[in-house]
């Protein structure tokens, strides 16, 4: 809906309403037209403003409606009628001017901005391009370069920065509603002649081709096959060598494509499920809006080694007061130096105050007695951890929450050392952690619905994208981490090497293929988890080395580690480096010849693996594991997998996540790939489809948002 009033008796004034963000809905956008159509028709009204309810001006198209039919007036026309007014209209922009919301203030007259507002042209991250005229317009404005720039990447400008370019005309501290009327007023009866943008001479400059030419190259190798922000370019380009009404045409044709494309659907998916995986439950009832968070004002962090320092970052950027406790001096000042210097390059990145006094350092573990929350975050040892939890149980106060940043062990095993295992959960960060966005929050059987609620909160605190997982080995990420890396060395035991596996899932579009990724992280820590598991049998021979309980596999990654090979770290991996903790993969003849002599002692004759074979097994295991994961209650849903694939394992975007993926591609030759290989890999556990997925495709493989509906309530988890 749109609100209509008259202010001062001469200005109109059109106020956007669709909470929370006045998406242009369908019925906003009839409201927009019928009362643009009053304000143009009551004499008295000299000249209109219009700006959006509860501070916010516009978020954009109504995303929800893209999938359905579109009703209602057409964007592109409602914005010209605005432009071609007789009458001044002003933009008031509070909050956020996004997408059509920014298209929309760019075809009125003058915009007024609030200092806090922000103001971009998101549709690239959504698989689109601005389709309201925004690709032909903003360069007219305010130039190719920074039209490209702002298009491209979907990034929002400050009111300041928007002030700079010329997108708006004005700043406010104060009400911009209250001085877009004045200006509004000042403006009545002035020509408008200079004022509409589509009238603009088209962007000339001697060297546009160039330009277009470096964004080009830019977005082809940013964009890891993402095609919109390719399409974003030929739409802009359209501007400078089109005149307006033909670049329009051509930004329809451009926008039409992408608008029905798989990228264009599972960027949109993604958008909403993001946003969803916050309305957490779990299989026993306890739910986001009946569990209550406790206050927390001081946290702390045992173990300042990669994770907890990053941990205490994001903590103290966060505004808490951080306890960091490492047991060893020189450990403790190595971290102490480490953590300030982060602390410090992050204040500058962000322009935020420096939060180094947030913190303080510790040798003993006492000092956290008074914490309201801790994150254990020593190394991935079992019988250490349990230590911990055993002392932090006794050290606390009473309703401490007790948190482990584990990779994948037990939590209900520590929850089992402590006085109050219902205060147990797992906070487990990706590293570094105070850059990466996603955090598994573990609950275990025991955990309480408010020990939960709290970490799930703290995370949004620290501006991390919280996810809530049930306990199990590797949780969601790591678990369905394992048949996918098991698939990628059997595929080189069958001939391939690690740069052909590697491309194909660069190709897909992951950020780094699967070995690229081990040797950054390191081959001994998945090494010392085997080592705990008892999968490592040093010296074995003959067919049972490469056989455990009864299933495929490969010692690959020990035989490695055995020689040293530890990755990045080390200088030499999967791949080689100029030294240790060199950064350039360079492929390793010696890599080559030791998997040739490998395959030779086992008997296994290389054959030719294609492109298609390799990210099938790859995929398709992970994939299987998802659904395995879903089976079981671990993920609520496949947004919760989808979301941490995304931002947890370089999964790209533009490809929904796996589950998502699943579905595109189709549930049912998901399935029949995965009954073909483990029929030719019978020993292999990971290819056998799990039963929801055969439930899924026996039921016409239903859209994702109904596979809840398919998966069996397991047993009571909290
Ligand atoms: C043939 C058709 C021709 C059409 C041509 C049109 C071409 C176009 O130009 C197309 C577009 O405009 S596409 C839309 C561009 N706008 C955006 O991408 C902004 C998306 N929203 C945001 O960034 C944040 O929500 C925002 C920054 C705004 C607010 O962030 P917050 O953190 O405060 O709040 P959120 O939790 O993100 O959002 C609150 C609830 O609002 C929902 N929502 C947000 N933006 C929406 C939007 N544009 N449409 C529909 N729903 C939207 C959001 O999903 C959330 O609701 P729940 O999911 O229920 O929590
Ligand atoms: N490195 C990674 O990428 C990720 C690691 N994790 C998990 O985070 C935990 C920590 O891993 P990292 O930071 O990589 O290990 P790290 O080896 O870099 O650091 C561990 C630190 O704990 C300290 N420490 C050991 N015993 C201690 C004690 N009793 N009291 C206080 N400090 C003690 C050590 O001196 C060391 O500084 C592990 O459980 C790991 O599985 C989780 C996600 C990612």
């Amino acid at each position: 809906m749109a609100f209509y009033s008259r202010v001062s008796g001469s200005v109109g004034v059109i106020t956007l309403q669709n909470p929370p963000v006045n998406a242009l809905s369908a019925a906003v956008r009839q409201g927009i037209v019928d009362t643009m159509h009053r304000a143009l028709s009551e004499p008295e009204v000299k000249s209109v403003v219009i700006c959006g309810q509860n501070g916010k001006f516009c978020g954009g198209a109504d995303i929800r409606e893209f999938g359905a039919n579109m009703r209602g007036p057409p964007l592109v026309p409602m914005i010209h009628l605005i432009e071609a007014a007789e009458k001044p209209v002003v933009a008031a922009i509070e909050g956020v001017a996004l997408g059509g919301g920014l298209e929309l203030a760019l075809g009125c007259h003058y915009r007024i901005a609030h200092s806090k507002a922000r103001l971009g042209l998101p549709e690239v991250t959504l698989g689109l391009l601005p389709g309201a005229g925004g690709t032909q317009r903003l360069p007219r404005l305010i130039g190719v370069p920074a039209a490209l720039e702002l298009i491209t990447t979907g990034r929002h400008a400050t009111a300041a920065e928007a002030l700079q370019l010329g997108i708006v005309d004005e700043v406010t501290d104060h009400s911009a509603v209250d001085a877009a009327v004045k200006f509004a007023q000042s403006v009545a009866g002035k020509s408008l002649d200079a004022r509409r943008i589509s009238t603009y001479p088209r962007p000339r400059s001697p060297d546009l081709a160039e330009i277009f030419e470096k964004a080009m190259k830019e977005v082809r190798r940013s964009a890891r096959g993402a095609i919109a922000p390719v399409t974003c370019v030929q739409a802009v380009h359209a501007s400078v060598t089109l005149p307006y009404a033909k670049g329009m045409e051509r930004e329809r044709e451009l926008f039409s494509t992408l608008f029905t494309s798989g990228q264009a659907h599972a960027l949109q998916y993604y958008f909403f499920a993001q946003r969803a995986v916050s309305r957490w439950s779990t299989p026993s009832g306890a739910r986001w809006d009946t569990s209550k968070p406790r206050p927390v004002h001081k946290a702390a962090v045992i173990g300042l080694g990669t994770m907890g320092r990053g941990i205490s970052v994001s903590l103290a950027q966060a505004g808490l007061s951080v306890v960091a406790v490492e047991t060893q001096e020189k450990q403790l000042l190595e971290a102490k130096q480490a953590v300030s210097g982060m602390l410090e390059r992050s204040a500058k990145r962000r322009g935020v105050p420096l939060a180094d006094d947030k913190i303080k350092y510790n040798c003993s573990v006492q000092a956290v007695a008074d914490a309201d929350l801790v994150i254990e975050a020593v190394f991935e040892d079992m019988a250490l951890k349990k230590t911990i939890f055993q002392q932090l149980s006794g050290i606390c106060k009473p309703g401490t929450l007790l948190c482990t940043n584990t990779s994948g062990l037990d939590i209900d095993e520590l929850a089992s050392q402590t006085q109050s295992p219902e205060l147990v959960v797992g906070m487990h960060f990706f590293a570094p952690a105070h850059v990466m966005k996603l955090l598994e929050v573990v609950y275990g059987p025991r955990s309480s619905p408010e020990a939960l609620a709290t970490a799930m909160e703290m995370g949004k605190k620290m501006g991390k994208v919280s996810v809530a997982v049930g306990n199990c080995r590797g949780f969601v990420g790591n678990r369905m981490l394992k048949p996918y890396l098991e698939q990628a060395f059997f595929l080189l035991e069958e001939g391939a090497t690690p740069e052909q596996v590697d491309q194909v899932l660069e190709e897909f579009g992951f950020a780094m293929g699967v070995f690229k990724v081990s040797d950054l992280s390191g081959l001994d820590v998945g090494w010392k988890v085997r080592k705990a598991d008892g999968l490592v049998v040093p010296g074995s021979t003959g067919k049972s080395a490469r056989i455990r309980g009864g299933s495929r596999y490969s010692p690959l990654g020990d035989l490695l580690c055995e020689q040293g090979r530890f990755g990045q770290k080390t200088g030499r991996g999967w791949y080689q480096y100029d030294k240790p903790g060199g950064r350039v993969a360079k492929p390793d003849p010696w890599l080559h010849g030791f998997l040739e002599e490998y395959r030779a002692r086992h008997g296994l004759v290389a054959r030719r693996i294609d492109h298609q074979e390799m990210l099938e097994r790859c995929l398709y295991a992970l994939i299987n594991e998802g659904f395995q994961i879903l089976q079981d209650g671990i993920a609520a849903g496949p947004e919760d997998i989808d979301v941490i694939y995304v931002l947890g394992y370089g999964w790209p975007r533009h490809r929904g996540g796996p589950m998502f993926y699943a579905g595109l591609v189709g549930l049912d030759k998901v399935l029949e790939r995965l009954e073909h290989y483990h029929q030719v890999y019978p020993d292999v556990l990971g290819l056998k489809p799990c039963s929801l997925i055969r439930k899924l495709a026996a039921s016409s493989s239903p859209p994702i948002h109904r596979w809840r509906e398919f998966i069996q309530k397991p047993r009571s988890q909290l």
